[in-house]
């Protein structure tokens, strides 16, 4: 399977949102990833319905939508009325996640879990069979721009292990300081979706450095 790219729009304009994913329904981009931060997850509030509602209006491409927040059972169903086709949430914020990786799956969204950094590829050895997407943070998650972390490729070759070995369709999502540098090294490791935020948005031609990620032979 060719490889994803989901453009997170965190780093865009919010001046003018709806130019920005206007951009992005024109570009090679396969997803658009929607960041929801609250600030007790994560050290750092993003947007919640209003701002889903005003990107889902102008959309044409699937809503990747990555729930930094605690208690996200409370709003699976509002963030599928909102218009998301993938719903991540986080490990370390569910102590019930097969139930909430259940839930997404009752509205008809693609279910994933995103895994910190520092939390161990093997924790979902138990439930990989039931997850679309893994998302592995290549930054502590709360903020776009940061550097990413290099221990990354060891976790995407451990999970495509695990994967294979369950016999998991799951794909392998990348979020966090991905660039043209570390791409081909996260593909070749094993990657099929990389998020990528400042590093699209800040660049002169937002469309093209996201054909090039699109381009990159794995
Ligand atoms: O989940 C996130 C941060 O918690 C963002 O998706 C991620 O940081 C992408 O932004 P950038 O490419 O700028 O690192
Ligand atoms: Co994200």
């Amino acid at each position: 399977m060719p490889h994803l790219i989901a453009p997170s729009v965190l780093a865009a304009n919010f001046g003018q949102l709806d130019k920005d994913v206007e951009m992005l329904n024109h570009s090679t981009a396969d997803w658009i990833h929607v960041d929801v931060m609250d600030g007790r997850f994560v050290p750092n509030i993003s947007f919640g319905f209003p701002v889903l509602h005003a990107i889902n209006k102008v959309a044409q491409k699937p809503l990747d939508v990555h729930l930094m927040i605690e208690h996200p059972e409370l709003y699976i169903e509002q963030f599928r009325a909102g218009g998301a086709s993938v719903i991540t949430v986080h490990y370390e914020a569910c102590p019930h996640l097969h139930r909430t990786v259940e839930q997404i799956k009752a509205t008809g969204a693609q279910a994933g879990v995103a895994l910190n950094p520092h939390t161990p590829v093997a924790f979902l050895s138990e439930i990989i069979q039931d997850l679309d997407v893994v998302c592995l943070m290549s930054v502590n998650p709360g903020f776009g721009g940061q550097k990413f972390i290099a221990h990354t490729y060891h976790k995407i070759k451990e999970l495509k292990a695990l994967i294979e070995s369950k016999e998991s369709g799951c794909l392998i999502e990348i979020d966090g300081g991905v660039n043209q540098d570390n791409a081909p090294l996260l593909l070749a490791a094993g990657a099929d979706v990389l998020v990528a935020g400042s590093y699209v948005f800040n660049s002169q031609n937002p469309a093209q450095t996201i054909l090039d990620l699109k381009q990159i032979k794995k």
